[in-house]
């Protein structure tokens, strides 16, 4: 690993350290509560270990997965003092992540053949829509990819307003159209811009939100409809952004969207500002559909790509 990579590496750790502070210390402290007192991992304990982590976010099936795998290294193992249970507890989820899916390509990358590779964003009003656009935007910038954006969002005046300012603080181009524009007809022209331009990679944002089914459905299919006609293949990602914070409303939305069109990666947003983080191994636990990103933070910098044995390695290691 080249010095860069190395001091990369660690600069990553750390914020991603930083931001699941509030779940760390909660979820740390909920499981130290659940064996108080407690000599060995007996019933009484598991019951509050699994009431801790449901507590925590996790989830009711991420949770019960977790206790059978422990009940039966208990029942294996005949003995098991409480002062293992924390490795054991990491050990277990790190397990049951074994099988969430983890995207293939890492460190803004794009797949090769897919220039441009189109990005198209979809979440709810307020996840964090914009901001992981812009993160993008950045992030590939600094990997030496030239980017696009496109404004499809075209419901609200303010939405193409943060995101031409989020261009001018990263320094891509934006392609956009007035307020009330055919969202499609602003995917279009980005992506023909993009293609002109030789664009690595075009990121459209879209209103493609949640209050109709058949709305969005068909919003979202035009849209693609319109990209096909340059590129045949694009989008080549619909990424679904979640709000962490909102713990297990966003498994629910991710639900509802997943049901409603089909997306092929997740970014869970602001779990700096939150003891909810625990949702995210609810939802990578729960979907085919690999969290691709996760945001620490508001700045630029703090979108990481989201890797469940980082993740696992600094739920369970507190800073003093
Ligand atoms: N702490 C923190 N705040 C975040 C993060 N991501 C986004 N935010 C904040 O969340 C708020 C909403 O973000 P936007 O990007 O405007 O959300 P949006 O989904 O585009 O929302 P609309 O523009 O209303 O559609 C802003 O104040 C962001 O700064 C994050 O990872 N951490």
């Amino acid at each position: 690993m080249s010095f860069f990579n190395k001091l990369f590496s660690r600069e990553k750790k750390e914020s991603l350290d930083q931001g699941l502070q509030k779940t760390k210390e909660s979820f740390l402290s909920k499981i130290g509560r659940a064996i108080a007192g407690k000599s060995t991992v007996d019933a009484e304990v598991l019951d509050n270990l699994e009431e801790a982590l449901v507590s925590a976010d996790v989830g009711v099936d991420t949770t019960v997965r977790i206790i059978e795998r422990i009940e039966d290294r208990v029942k294996r193992d005949k003995f098991l003092g409480t002062s293992e249970l924390n490795r054991l507890l990491q050990e277990e989820i790190a397990n049951i992540l074994v099988d969430a899916p983890q995207t293939e390509y890492r460190d803004f990358e794009i797949p090769p053949g897919k220039k441009p590779y189109v990005i198209m964003v979809v979440g709810v009003n307020g996840v964090g829509k914009t901001t992981t656009i812009g993160k993008l935007a950045y992030n590939f910038k600094k990997a030496g990819k030239s980017v696009l954006l496109g404004a499809a969002d075209t419901f609200r005046a303010a939405a193409v307003d943060q995101l031409t300012i989020w261009s001018e603080r990263v320094g891509v181009p934006i392609v956009k159209q007035p307020m009330g524009s055919d969202p499609a007809s602003v995917a279009f022209d980005t992506v023909q811009s993009g293609v002109a331009k030789g664009a690595d990679v075009i990121i459209i944002d879209t209103a493609g939100r949640l209050h109709n089914k058949i709305h969005l459905m068909d919003e979202l299919s035009k849209i693609k409809r319109v990209m096909n006609k340059i590129i045949p293949d694009a989008p080549h990602e619909v990424l679904l952004v979640l709000d962490g914070s909102t713990g297990q409303n966003a498994l629910e939305q991710a639900k509802q969207f997943t049901a409603a069109t089909e997306v092929s990666a997740l970014a869970i947003t602001k779990l700096d500002g939150t003891a909810k983080g625990g949702v995210v191994l609810a939802i990578a636990n729960n979907f085919k559909i690999p969290v691709k990103y996760i945001g620490v933070g508001e700045k630029m910098e703090d979108l990481q790509i989201f890797d469940k044995v980082e993740f696992v390695d600094s739920l369970f290691s507190l800073k003093n």
